[in-house]
């Protein structure tokens, strides 16, 4: 049987996946599909993945179809530098810039996590009047002229090269500050109905992922010298990146997911927290 495996197509689980591939190559035992978040969401959703890095968010919204895999996230510490909000005007002056500029808030259709991070964070520590919220299509908030929040890449292009004229706001240290905990933006999510066979290859794959996550640092010189990566970011910037991302799931970080869990359940985005379970080989 051929295990179906989300990728997220973002930089910062690229080095995961490159390393993955050689142990766990692409072929009869494993497949792997390439998207943004939000589409990895609706294919585990759908039972079209047996496994993926995915929104932190559908976890918690969806718990009654899935276990986690121990041991594994995508997670960031004081910074993330690719989950931005952009604004025109410093956080405090935009409730009068959007009564001068009435329209709304635009948000990324590739997140779940961090759309849900914005709201908690807007009306819970910010304060802010509830806006009009509006998805766009990921890359087309800069466009808009409106506050925006972008993820991923195209986020992290903004954070090396911000646009003139915008504030830019790390959700990740927004949180940080916040809260004195990491931000646990994926977590690697397993479809509960597994065949037998399923699990045995899960079993390995996920010993690969652990053995790979713990020793990420030792890889960073030759992975930064490959050809795929993107000619826009230094390798100094991808290290400083890479760096500030950690991809265990600990005592912190689940303490982190349930006070996420708390602040979307009180902001109506979730029904309440569910329970944590685990894939168990
Ligand atoms: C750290 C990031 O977090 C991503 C944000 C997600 C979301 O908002 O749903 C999901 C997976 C993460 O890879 C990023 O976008 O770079």
């Amino acid at each position: 049987m051929t295990l179906q495996i989300g990728r997220i197509d973002y930089l910062n689980i690229w080095h995961v996946f490159h390393l993955l591939a050689k142990t766990c190559p692409e072929g009869p035992d494993f497949h792997y599909v390439p998207d943004h978040p939000s589409e990895l969401n609706r294919a585990l959703a759908k039972g079209e993945l047996d496994i993926s890095p995915s929104s932190s968010f559908e976890y918690l919204l969806h718990a009654e179809n899935y276990v986690l895999l121990p041991g594994a996230s995508i997670c960031a510490r004081k910074e993330v530098q690719s989950v931005l909000f952009l604004s025109p005007v410093p956080l405090e002056e935009l409730p009068g810039w959007l009564a001068h500029n009435p329209g709304p808030v635009c948000l990324t259709g590739a997140s779940a996590t961090s759309t849900a991070l914005l709201k908690v964070l807007w009306s819970q520590k910010w304060k802010l009047p509830e806006p009009h919220w509006m998805t766009v299509e990921p890359g087309h908030g800069l466009s808009t002229g409106r506050p925006f929040l972008e993820i991923g890449n195209l986020a992290l292009r903004h954070f090396v090269d911000p646009p003139a004229g915008y504030h830019v706001v790390d959700l990740a240290t927004e949180w940080a500050n916040w809260t004195g905990l990491p931000f646990v933006f994926a977590v690697w999510i397993v479809r509960r109905a597994l065949s037998a066979a399923a699990r045995e290859q899960l079993a390995r794959l996920r010993l690969q992922i652990n053995a790979i996550t713990a020793d990420l640092d030792s890889h960073f010189e030759t992975l930064s010298r490959l050809p795929e990566l993107p000619a826009w970011l230094t390798s100094p910037d991808l290290f400083r990146y890479w760096r500030a991302m950690s991809y265990g799931l600990g005592p912190d970080e689940q303490a982190s997911l349930a006070l996420f869990g708390e602040r979307c359940t009180k902001q109506g985005l979730l029904p309440g927290m569910p329970g944590l379970r685990w894939f168990d080989a």
